[in-house]
């Protein structure tokens, strides 16, 4: 069949497949208005259904309004003569035969599509990949498998998958990520198509797509277990706003909502961390030992006075000794509850002694008799001191109500506070160096915040006793899971640093976490609560997170269902890991399974070699990846004093090839005042962010401020997809010696 006939019959095929979507958006939007026109009864279930519908309706017409581009691009030719159309959803033929007529990426059957090889063409005789602009073929590569054809076809129709990826790879970037459906490589395809349980670990270099893929592991996931999921949810952490902004457009052009993103600092609901500090005390306070330090802060706020107190009662003293205090005390926390939920049987004991007290003195018989007040007259004595607000205050003094955030603000603001609760477990200095005045909470502090919350628990909601058993039932099935892993490993059993579910979180307490509010969707209600247990938690870059973040990462993953991407050796914070199994070990043992990319789509091979020598200085054992292409562009380095003006005027020459980004020293804050939003980063919020040109400021400072500034400086050379300079205001820094003067 000649070209130009292939191209009509393609376009035809899509027209008429655009024709399919425009019905189904139709539909939508007329669900979507009669529901909105639906007045509910008066119930809320009423209510609640109309609301879920309208969501899924809404979602339902942003689905489809993000399928203009790129609906179909791709199709299988197999050796039994069949042909199938790849593309982002899938659609079927609602008319007679309900025929499939778009597969969606994510089917088992489209896999070929992404695997075969002309070595191992399972079953595929042709591939082609479908170009489009809107709703028009632009172009079409073919690919044939079958090498006695290949032989036949004109050198035209050679093989393009490498000039679709190529293609993307080129395009110009735009300040947001895209879908990479068209051209997932093989490496990528097994990842993106694990298992969902267990722990699986993408480690990869700079540009090797771990976070395409775990953000395309996400939609598969999603896809796959549906249901599971949506009940569930999906957490996808990253390491900054920016980076949350320069993902948020993926997931919907997948076809996806649903699934919650947060910053380690949005992990707490209802506290936005951002406040700075320095990255010294970030260390300290994302260190294990904090779980315990906490814990001694929560135990120093359960007192026994040294001398008896003295309380008023009916104007006469009431003497609470210190004994009745000590055995208040090992009574509350023989309950073996939380802080908070401890207190009553404490305020129970206290308030028997003292109505006891109290009732031994206004009730003794003259005559030497038994006490003449009778059970009613206790219940009201008791009464009264509940409502006492000496004995309240007393009572609040020894045992306070007590919220995570208050625990820790009065243990930053008092160093005898401090020194109590941490004295053998970190140095004098360190101390020290939490003590602040009450402020802005940090990323840091959200562990922790988490952490004291698991200390102190919480009331059950109101709603928990409507809950549904089919929650329960989960919560089982978690436990279940969790401990027939357990069994599966005697070593594990025999290892006491090895942290199990049911040391964080147990069986009852999960249960509560499943609450069902109907009317929400997963990711709504896992926003809201912090207690929520998703159904798989993926983490990007993951390497940054310290001990105190994976602790409260864990908690929120009873059944251990995670995908973790990163890379130890763009590790920038000081409480990151150096080592995939230091970070997880404690929680999984060596139960997780690693999975490498090697291959870098982002920077080019001219970039990549000054990058190696970076590398080689943060850890001379690790590789680094393979760039798939080369731009043709020597980066450079320049000498220049006037480092705002020279951002200014290359800004605007640099421009013209298209998105730039500039990173500079922390330590410059001025320079981040060139330049518009977004333009001017520290390494820091470059993290996991790409621009087709890439301005290094002051490398020196970069190398300087951190001790891991190699790895920072390696991260902020492998941002770039095409140009790299490098502005110095000294001397260039040894490691860089390998780049030309411009
Ligand atoms: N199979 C692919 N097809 C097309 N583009 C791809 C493919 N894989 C990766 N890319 C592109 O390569 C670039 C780098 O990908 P990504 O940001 O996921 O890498 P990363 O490993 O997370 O990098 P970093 O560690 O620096 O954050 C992105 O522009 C991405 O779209």
């Amino acid at each position: 069949m000649s070209t130009a006939a292939e191209f009509r019959q393609e376009q035809d095929y899509l027209s008429m497949l655009y024709g399919h979507l425009d019905a189904l958006r139709a539909g939508a939007r007329e669900r979507l208005a009669s529901t909105l026109r639906y007045t509910p009864g008066g119930t809320p279930q009423n209510r609640s259904e109309r609301d879920s519908a309208s969501t899924l309706y809404s979602d339902q017409v942003v689905e489809f309004g993000a399928l203009e581009q790129g609906l179909c691009f791709g199709r299988l030719d197999l050796d039994d003569g069949t042909v199938r159309h790849i593309g982002r959803i899938g659609l079927f033929d609602t008319e007679g035969a309900h025929e499939q007529l778009l597969m969606d990426w994510r089917a088992p059957a489209a896999r070929s599509f992404y695997l075969a090889t002309a070595a191992a063409p399972d079953g595929v005789r042709r591939r082609r990949h479908i170009r489009t602009q809107g709703r028009y073929v632009t172009e079409l590569d073919d690919e044939v498998l079958d090498l006695a054809e290949a032989a036949r076809d004109d050198a035209e129709v050679g093989i393009t998958s490498e000039a679709a990826l190529f293609a993307a790879l080129d395009a110009r970037r735009t300040g947001r990520m895209r879908d990479i459906v068209e051209t997932i490589q093989a490496e990528q395809d097994v990842i993106i198509r694990s298992e969902m349980g267990g722990v699986l670990v993408v480690q990869g270099g700079p540009g090797t797509g771990k976070t395409a893929v775990a953000l395309h592991r996400a939609a598969y996931l999603l896809y796959t277990h549906r249901e599971q999921l949506s009940r569930h949810g999906v957490l996808i952490v990253g390491p900054n706003p920016t980076f949350l902004r320069y993902i948020s457009q993926v997931l919907p052009s997948l076809a996806e909502t649903g699934v919650l993103l947060r910053t380690p600092g949005g992990l707490f609901p209802g506290v936005t961390a951002t406040a700075a500090e320095p990255a010294r005390v970030a260390e300290v306070k994302g260190r294990l030992v904090m779980a315990e330090v906490l814990a001694n802060a929560v135990a120093d706020r359960q007192r026994v006075p040294d001398e008896p107190l003295e309380l008023t009662y009916d104007h006469e003293p009431l003497w609470l000794d210190p004994v009745t205090c000590e055995r208040a005390r090992t009574r509350a926390l023989g309950t073996g509850r939380p802080h908070n939920l401890a207190r009553p049987t404490f305020v129970d004991d206290v308030l028997d002694a003292l109505v006891r007290q109290a009732a031994d003195r206004i009730g003794a018989d003259p005559l030497g008799g038994d006490n003449l007040l009778g059970p009613a007259d206790l219940v009201e004595i008791r009464e009264e001191l509940t409502a006492d607000p000496e004995v309240a205050a007393t009572l609040e003094e020894l045992w306070p109500e007590l919220t995570p955030e208050r625990l820790l603000a009065d243990f930053y603001a008092d160093r005898d506070r401090i020194d109590i609760a941490a004295g053998d477990l970190l140095t004098s200095e360190e101390r020290l160096s939490l003590y602040r005045a009450r402020g802005a909470w940090t990323p840091a502090d959200v562990a922790l915040l988490d952490e004291a919350a698991e200390l102190l628990g919480e009331e059950e909601p109101v709603e928990s006793a409507a809950r549904p058993a089919v929650d329960a039932d989960y919560a089982e099935g978690v436990m279940d899971i969790a401990l027939g892993s357990r069994s599966i490993d005697l070593e594990d059993e025999l290892d006491p640093e090895l942290l199990l579910v049911a040391d964080v979180v147990n069986a009852g307490q999960l249960a509560e976490r499943q609450e069902d509010v109907e009317r929400l969707t997963a990711a709504q209600r896992a926003a809201a609560d912090r207690t929520w247990a998703f159904g798989h938690i993926i983490v990007d870059e993951a390497q940054e997170l310290s001990p105190m973040v994976w602790r409260l990462l864990m908690r929120r993953s009873p059944n251990r269902s995670m995908t973790l991407v990163g890379d130890v050796a763009q590790t920038g914070d000081l409480a990151g890991a150096a080592s995939w199994q230091d970070a997880l070990g404690g929680y999984v043992a060596e139960r997780w399974r690693l999975a490498e990319l090697t291959v870098s789509y982002r920077t080019p091979a001219e970039i990549m070699a000054v990058a190696d020598d970076v590398l080689a200085v943060v850890d001379p054992s690790l590789a680094a990846p393979r760039p798939v292409r080369s731009v043709g562009i020597d980066p450079w380095v320049e000498q220049v004093e006037d480092l705002a003006g020279r951002i200014a005027a290359l800004l605007a020459e640099e421009g013209a090839h298209g998105r730039v980004g500039v990173i500079v020293p922390e330590g410059r804050p001025e320079l981040r005042k060139v330049g518009v939003h977004d333009q001017v980063l520290t390494v820091r919020d470059a993290k996991g962010l790409e621009f087709d040109s890439v301005l290094i400021v002051d490398p020196q400072a970069i190398l300087d401020e951190s001790p891991r500034g190699h790895n920072d400086l390696y991260v902020a050379l492998t941002r770039s997809t095409r140009r790299l300079g490098v502005l110095c205001p000294g001397e260039v820094p040894e490691v860089l010696r390998g780049l030309k003067p411009r």
